[in-house]
């Protein structure tokens, strides 16, 4: 029976919407979710206050959407998470890992609570957390649920059914967002105690049979919609073949509709966000989902035939067009966005809604608060001065500003006359505005050659790099980059940005810490130092801010993983560096040691992949512009006297195109651009590269192909499992051996174990020893206990290869 709360279903709540969004940012305007968990993790505040501040969050959300004009019945999406929408699956199926099974009572069936929640997302004393590893080629994060045949799966409840109650108080019909049981499953990684063969996905029955429970819960608290996320569908980069998926996709929904439409569920829309859905479609269609969320941004219209040739019938299910871009940020063209949805519903034989391609979650709130003039929201003068030139925020389209879109779309340019008009202006205003084309970098990369891309043969670089960095042990020893952002570099930060601390003494403070970081890693015994990066406030933006055809936001904040966010960076123009960027830094660190110090700057691949980039030049040749800039970096810091560069590179699978067909093309240009970055330097200059975040398989060739000296690589929470694959490799690598993302410090015992796994795959002439990232999320406290370990670790390891 409906609950006494439910809202009454109006008749016309069977209709999906006109026009919604997939999902809208998590983390709140202020960043209140960042600070509500943060203080509640440090023991500031109870789970009652955390408990608060979210149902505050979402309320003021639902009433935002609301009040943005997603007035119709289930166009508001409710997908809010406190850390992760896939770790809220696992909640809601009772998924705990046996290796956390002390925190669950197995025979209990009742919700589990945050408690759980975040001794999975964060760990314990005892055990790591679950992995993080990026969400499709996004750089947001989700945490990997744990599969074996015996994992407990069965509905525990959702905080989902909770928040269609909220929304009904606050009179809003709201369609509840969740993961779907398909993607749930395929990016789910079989437990280590699972026998070999083993795949999460053969737990299919179970898991749907907890997700009819679910829905069933969702319709009796009201929702008439729910929205069930299967990107997954739309990538060809499973080790399940795409015949299983297909037969799996079609066996879990024609399970679920099988339900009646009522007090047993909500109708179902299925969303496939981030690229082409194509016959996935099908196995949908034969299962009788209700509605289905095409993504036509990067995606493309249905085609009339399936496959086997038959007919594709469209005429019972309703189909949203995804035409505003979820994933970035420039004002959508509306002409083109209009047309677009006339064809879907020429393709479909009816009438279609409107959507975003993907969830919201990847763009910030607004662009009003960019703004210090009337256009701006009132009452932001917390946030420093704007940053964002006003002409480049005009062609801008953040999440409320997506939500004015998908309704003008859905409106149509005659009923939104002014809208489209508006939006005219500012695409012509975009395609001609001084710097988008600046024709010195235009002709720079015209010159380019393959000699523009290539170094000399690893053997001469390797026997020059020997005798200039002699000095050096085996098993050297280094960081990856980062030492700890204390709240004292950031309240600089934050005091430089409001004019309350003059450049001179930000930099002396700044050279300060880098004072203090070289003295530390001297006392620690390291061999290869960094200055720390203190003075970045991203690895990204800090880059951002110095090059030309990059602007910055103050507040465009986007979640990365539980309450960390970036602020992407906008790429509107061609790129150029006017001055040097690092050099200062490296060269004040170095003049305070004897030891080598890297160099430290961030890859061409990463700084798109982690930017908003231009839509308007293709990927590669951005790249190659970026990446002349930071080849001038390099060639600066070798003629400073920086003998070994560190150019990192987290992000080159996360752009990855989720189709294989298409890897090819990219693998070309990201490779070339990181090659034509790092190739300006003689062969005694020693090239590092560092890679973090992701699973690198698939790309372990190209990872090879970038032709670094020196390879560092995420290893220690899948113990090394990588590097029997990596065992062709003849330079230099050093798997990380310290897992950063939690504070937990390794012993020297497991240290040691770990590198004698690395032994078993990598000659003792190659192995370095590092983290398996950076350190600027870690406290000072375990950052020293963790390297003092590591250090002993490669002395007691060195000492026994002799
Ligand atoms: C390594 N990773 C990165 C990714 N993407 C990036 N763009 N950068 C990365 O480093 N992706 C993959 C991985 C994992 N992802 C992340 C993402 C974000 C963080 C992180 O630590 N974020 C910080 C914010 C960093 C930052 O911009 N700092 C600024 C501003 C700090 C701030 O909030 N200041 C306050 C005032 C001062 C205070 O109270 O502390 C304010 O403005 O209100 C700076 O240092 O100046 C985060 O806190 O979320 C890590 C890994
Ligand atoms: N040099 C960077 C790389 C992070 S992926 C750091 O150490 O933080
Ligand atoms: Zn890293």
């Amino acid at each position: 029976m409906p609950s006494p709360t439910a809202p009454s279903t109006s008749p016309d709540a069977a209709a999906l919407p006109r026009a919604t969004v997939l999902g809208y940012p998590r983390i709140g305007r202020d960043r209140e979710l960042k600070r509500a968990l943060e203080s509640h993790w440090a023991g500031r505040t109870s789970a009652a206050d955390l408990a608060e501040a979210a149902t505050a969050l979402r309320a003021a959300t639902v009433t935002r959407l609301r009040d943005l004009g997603l007035t119709e019945p289930s166009s508001v999406p409710l997908d809010f998470a406190h850390y992760d929408q896939v770790l809220d699956v696992t909640l809601a199926l009772g998924a705990v890992p046996e290796r956390f099974a002390g925190l669950v009572d197995p025979a209990a069936s009742t919700p589990l609570g945050t408690d759980v929640e975040f001794a999975l997302a964060r760990g314990t004393a005892e055990q790591p957390p679950l992995e993080m590893t990026k969400w499709f080629d996004s750089n947001y994060h989700y945490l990997v649920p744990e599969i074996g045949p015996l994992t407990p799966l069965a509905y525990r409840g959702s905080s989902r059914v909770a928040h269609v109650r909220e929304a009904a108080g606050l009179g809003v019909v709201g369609r509840p967002v969740l993961v779907g049981p398909v993607t749930y499953l395929l990016l789910a990684k079989a437990s280590a105690d699972a026998p070999a063969g083993f795949r999460p996905l053969d737990r299919l029955d179970e898991v749907v049979a907890a997700y009819a429970l679910l829905l069933a819960d969702l319709a009796a608290a009201g929702a008439a919609w729910v929205q069930l996320d299967e990107p997954a569908l739309v990538s060809d980069l499973w080790e399940v073949p795409r015949e299983e998926v297909t037969a799996a996709t079609e066996r879990a929904y024609a399970a679920l509709t099988s339900a009646a439409v009522g007090e047993a569920r909500p109708r179902i829309l299925v969303a496939a966000p981030y690229g082409r859905l194509g016959c996935a479609i099908d196995p949908l269609l034969a299962a009788g989902v209700e509605a289905i969320a095409l993504d036509l941004v990067r995606g493309e219209l249905p085609a009339p035939t399936a496959p086997d040739g038959t007919t594709r019938d469209l005429s019972g299910v309703t189909l949203l067009a995804g035409v505003v871009d979820g994933h970035n940020v420039w004002r959508t063209d509306l002409d083109a966005a209009a047309a677009t949805v006339a064809a879907l519903a020429g393709v479909a034989g009816g009438p279609v809604g409107v959507t975003t391609s993907t969830s919201l979650l990847h763009v910030p709130h607004t662009v009003a608060d960019e703004l210090d003039d009337a256009s701006g929201d009132a009452g932001r003068s917390d946030l420093g001065p704007a940053t964002l030139p006003a002409r480049v925020a005009g062609w801008l389209a953040f999440a409320d500003e997506k939500i004015g879109e998908v309704l003008a779309v859905a409106a149509g340019p005659e009923a939104a006359a002014a809208a489209f008009e508006t939006n005219r202006a500012a695409l012509a205003d975009r395609a001609t505005a001084p710097g988008v084309v600046d024709p010195a970098v235009r002709a720079r990369a015209a010159e380019l050659s393959a000699d523009s891309f290539s170094r000399g043969p690893y053997a001469q670089r390797r026997a020059a790099q020997e005798a200039a960095l002699a000095g050096l042990p085996t098993l050297p020893t280094t960081t990856i980059g980062s030492f700890p952002q204390t709240p004292e570099l950031r309240l600089a930060r934050a005091a430089l940005r409001r004019g309350e601390l003059d450049a001179a003494a930000y930099a002396d403070a700044m050279r300060a810490e880098v004072g203090r970081v070289i003295a530390l890693q001297e006392e620690l015994g390291l061999d290869v130092l960094v200055h720390g990066e203190p003075e970045r406030n991203d690895m990204v933006q800090y880059f951002a801010e110095l090059l030309d055809g990059f602007a910055v936001t103050r507040n465009g904040w986007v979640q990365s993983y539980g309450s960390r966010c970036t602020r992407p960076s906008i790429l509107w123009g061609d790129v150029s560096r006017p001055e040097p960027m690092t050099l200062a830094w490296a060269t004040y660190a170095a003049s305070l040691t004897d030891k080598p110090v890297k160099g430290m700057l961030t890859g061409p691949v990463t700084i798109l992949a982690w930017s908003f980039v231009r839509d308007d030049l293709p990927l590669g040749e951005t790249a190659n512009q970026v990446a002349l800039a930071l080849r001038d970096e390099v060639a600066d810091l070798e003629a400073a006297g920086i003998g070994v560069v560190q150019v990192d590179e987290p992000a080159l699978r996360e752009l990855l195109p989720l189709r294989s067909a298409d890897h090819e093309a990219y693998l070309d240009w990201s490779v070339g651009s990181f090659r034509l970055a790092t190739s300006g330097v003689r062969p005694e200059t020693q090239i590092h590269t560092h890679l973090c975040y992701s699973e690198f398989e698939l790309i372990l060739p190209a990872i090879d192909a970038l032709d670094a000296d020196v390879t560092s690589i995420e290893a220690a929470r899948s113990r090394m499992e990588l590097l029997p694959a990596a065992a062709g490799f003849e330079r230099g690598i050093g798997p990380g051996v310290w897992d950063i993302h939690s504070p937990r410090v390794p012993s020297v015992e497991e240290l040691v174990e770990l590198l004698g796994l690395a032994l078993d795959s990598v000659g003792e002439r190659q192995l370095w020893v590092n983290p398996d990232c950076g350190l600027k999320t870690r406290g000072y406290a375990e950052t020293r206990a963790s390297l003092e370990n590591l250090v002993e670790a490669a002395r007691t390891v060195r000492s026994r290869v002799g």
